[in-house]
Order: structure tokens, then sequence, then C-alpha cells
């Protein structure tokens, strides 16, 4: 049942006496193209925050591809073929590019101190197999000139990049992106858009938070809205856009 799908069922959280989610519950093809809006607070971060097991819901449940992930950690999700990014980039801004890429590769058994010592060949062979991965994944992104740079001296947009890579490393399924055009010029908003359409066309689904609608509803092929912690609307980007209970939501019917 849903095996191809991402549902998100009842899900509930509140932070002190504040109701963040109450009850959203919605349904993502695993593979496919979706986005996800709301208004500030809506509680889009915290939804994705919780799908991808940074933290854990008041009560509800999620089904990654008809696995029960609800209690899984990060990690396990991640196994499962769970990917997401951050709305602000989590890179390490003190390592290169591609240190960065390779640092996020996950089964480095190389950072155990015993198979340095036990098993030297096949940590350089693991090595050697990470920085192919990398190199290949700063080429399709466009980032193999900067590969030597430190992470900090990225542009906004290329941070984005980046983070896409680290995400990639993982080998994911589907990934969750947390506003991945915020800040990024709109050139490089177009190929962030033409990279996630191709690794889209490879099998790769998304699930993204943006506010940035123009360039979203142009991205995708399906618009989730939630407003006041549940699921408002739902279908196509041009008719949920232009559907009135969703421009009366976000932002006061000004979309
Ligand atoms: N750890 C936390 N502790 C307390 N309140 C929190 C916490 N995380 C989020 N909130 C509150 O939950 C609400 C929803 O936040 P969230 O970041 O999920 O919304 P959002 O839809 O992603 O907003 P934005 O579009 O502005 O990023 C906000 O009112 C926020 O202040």
């Amino acid at each position: 049942m849903n095996s191809d799908r991402l549902v998100i069922q009842d899900i509930y959280k509140a932070f002190g006496g504040a109701t963040v989610l109450e009850g959203v519950t919605l349904s993502a093809a695993a593979g496919g193209l979706s986005g996800l809006i709301g208004p500030n607070g809506a509680g889009k971060s915290t939804l994705f925050s919780i799908v991808s097991g940074f933290q854990k819901a008041d009560a509800g449940e999620i089904f990654f591809e008809g696995h029960d992930v609800t209690r899984l950690d990060v990690v396990d999700r991640v196994r499962l073929g769970m990917g997401r990014t951050f709305q602000v980039p989590r890179e390490f801004g003190s390592l290169s590019v591609r240190e960065n890429l390779m640092a996020a590769a996950p089964d480095q058994s190389g950072e155990s101190l015993l198979s340095v010592f036990l098993r030297p060949g096949a940590i350089r062979a693991q090595e050697a197999a990470i920085a192919e991965e990398a190199d290949g994944w700063l080429d399709f992104l466009n980032l193999s000139a900067v590969a030597d740079l430190r992470a900090a001296s990225l542009s906004g947009g290329q941070r984005k990049l980046l983070e896409l890579g680290r995400v990639l490393m993982l080998r994911p399924r589907m990934i969750l992106l947390d506003e991945p055009f915020a800040g990024v010029n709109p050139v490089l908003i177009g190929e962030i858009a033409q990279k996630i359409r191709t690794l889209s066309a490879r099998g790769i689904g998304f699930l993204i938070v943006e506010h940035n609608l123009a360039s979203l509803s142009a991205l995708v092929d399906h618009l989730f809205v939630i407003d006041r912690g549940t699921l408002l609307a739902e279908g196509h980007p041009a008719a949920v856009l232009a559907d009135p209970r969703v421009r009366e939501a976000y932002m006061g019917g000004v979309v």
C-alpha cells in the first residue's frame, strides 16, 4: 500500500502552549516533483523536520514507500532513501567544497581508528570512490571550478547547490528541499531549477518548500498549501494559486 508515496498522516506538534501543526495529512508521490507552500510561520519547516526525523511529532504517522518511519531516527530514514536540505545551509565553512561533499558520504569506515590500522588499503579505496562520486556531483552542479575553495567563500546560490550536492551524496530517492531559491539570484535560480528537473528525470523525487511562488510553480507538478497547521489545498499549481481560499490565507489575498 502506498509503496510509491510519502504519506504524512495527522501530524500534531506544539511548542510550549502554541500548536504549530494541527493534524497535517498529505500524500506526495515519492518520485514526483511537489511543492509545499504557506504563509510565514505556517509550520512548513517544522513539518520537514518531523518528516526527516530531526524532530518528533506529538502525534501522527509518517510512511515512506510503504515503510512506517514514524519512530525511525534520521540515519535510518536516510538509509531508506529520504534526504533533506535546510533553510540555512549547514555546510562546514572552513572545509573546501569537495571536502564538504566527501564529509557528507555515509558509512565512512575510515573514521574508525581501528580500521585505519587493520584495513588501510580498503579505506584508501573507499576514500577514492567517495572522492570520485563527489567530483561527479561537483561537475553536475557546475561547482568543479570552486571545488578547492572554502565553502564559506561561495555565493548564496552556490551554497544552495553545495547543500544539494551534500544530500545527493546520501543517494536519496526523495529529497525534501527547504527554500532552495531563497537569497539566490534569478540566473542561478534557473540553474538550480534545471538541476532539480534533471534529477527528477533520473528518478529522484522532491518535496520543496519555497516562498518564490513563480519559480516554484513553474517547476513542480503538484502544490500543497498549509495554513495554521493544517492542509488547506492541494493540486495543480495554477489551480491551487487561483483558489480563493489560498489567496486569502496566503499573503492576505495578494498572491
Ligand atoms: N523549536 C521551536 N520552539 C518554539 N517555537 C518554534 C520552534 N520551531 C518553530 N517554532 C514556531 O513554530 C511556528 C512555525 O514555524 P516554521 O518554521 O515551521 O514555519 P514555516 O512555515 O517554515 O515559516 P517560514 O516560512 O517563515 O520559514 C512559528 O511560529 C515558529 O516560531
